[in-house]
């Protein structure tokens, strides 16, 4: 079984708009509510993968309701754990350029955690939890190794879909897949990548820290994947894009969703880039024809 954990899910607000005047009143000519949130957006893609999955997390309030219901509507199997402050909404604006406003998230009360943690005694030697997102605004780095913790101690596995120190922090417990974008990679090390020889550089530090599969997403470029002593590469198929937002949650779940059924890193590469992009290229995330439509695109190259 796999776990998506989403501490800090949110509905995305998508807000399409020709132009964007700031400090006047703008008239987007296309608006949408879209259940959010990173492990939710994996969730989505293991369904369409066939890969039987839960998502966990946090919900709460009028916002939280309307995640609930359409993960219902979705078919998403979840067991979000409740709360009362609201679950965040995240604008998403397209006009010339995308801009998202992610926001911090609600409070939770020590009893709503408390029953959160009870959720993984259900887990299982050989299930893997897919932890992604930020955390509630309240909680520390150490609540990721918390968790993570309890994941090894049942002889299960990780991956991490986080940020900044809080995604350093979690590699000396041997994630089996993160996926940084080339972007949040130097973020990592507070360094500006010129070309592909630094960026494996620093995606092989991130291994000997001790992540076992590292994907290194570049949007429209592709990504790079460091897995068993080698390194892969593949550009990005081509394709009109049309919402870019969840692309890496795409990626990151076809790669897992693929890998846990034959343990082969390069095939689940292949499926990563073509979740990946088919997210990209729809207005939603992918669904398993889209995906498979650019599966024939995509050649991986063996690098070393
Ligand atoms: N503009 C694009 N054109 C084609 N594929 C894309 C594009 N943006 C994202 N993708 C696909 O999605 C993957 C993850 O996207 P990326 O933007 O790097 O992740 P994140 O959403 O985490 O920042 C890419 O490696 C690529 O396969
Ligand atoms: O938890 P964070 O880092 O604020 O990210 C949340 C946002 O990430 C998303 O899951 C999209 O993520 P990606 O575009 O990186 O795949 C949105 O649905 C959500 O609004």
């Amino acid at each position: 079984m796999i776990y998506t954990v989403t501490v800090n899910p949110a509905i995305d607000y998508v807000v399409q708009t020709e132009t964007l005047n700031l400090g006047r009143v703008n008239r987007p000519q296309y608006t949408n509510f879209i259940a959010g949130g990173k492990g939710i957006n994996v969730s989505k893609i293991l369904n369409q993968l066939d890969s039987p999955n839960t998502a966990w997390g946090f919900l709460g309030g009028f916002t939280g309701e309307f995640l609930k219901t359409t993960l219902t509507t979705e078919k998403i199997k979840s067991d979000f754990t409740p709360i009362a402050a609201n679950t965040r909404v995240n604008v998403k604006l397209k006009s010339d350029v995308e801009t998202e406003l992610n926001a911090a998230g609600p409070q939770v009360t020590a009893a709503e955690l408390a029953t959160f943690k009870v959720k993984f005694d259900q887990v299982q030697p050989g299930d893997i939890v897919i932890f992604s997102g930020s955390l509630l605004p309240q909680l520390t780095n150490d609540f990721y190794l918390e968790l993570i913790d309890l994941v090894v101690a049942k002889q299960a596995q990780f991956a991490i879909d986080t940020t900044g120190q809080a995604l350093l922090d979690t590699l000396a417990k041997q994630p089996l897949v993160i996926k940084p974008n080339h972007h949040e990679l130097a973020d990592l090390f507070h360094t500006t990548i010129h070309n592909d020889d630094e960026l494996l550089k620093y995606a092989a530090q991130l291994h000997e820290l001790g992540a076992n599969h590292v994907l290194i997403s570049m949007a429209g470029a592709g990504a790079y994947l460091l897995a068993d002593g080698y390194i892969y590469h593949s550009a990005a198929p081509k394709g009109q894009v049309v919402n870019s937002v969840g692309a890496g949650d795409s990626m990151l779940a076809g790669y897992i969703g693929e890998f846990t059924k034959h343990q082969d890193p390069e095939l689940a590469f292949k499926y990563g880039l073509a979740c990946g992009s088919a997210t990209a290229f729809t207005e939603n995330i992918a669904t398993i024809d889209q995906i498979n439509h650019l599966l024939p695109q995509i050649k991986i190259e063996k690098i070393s």
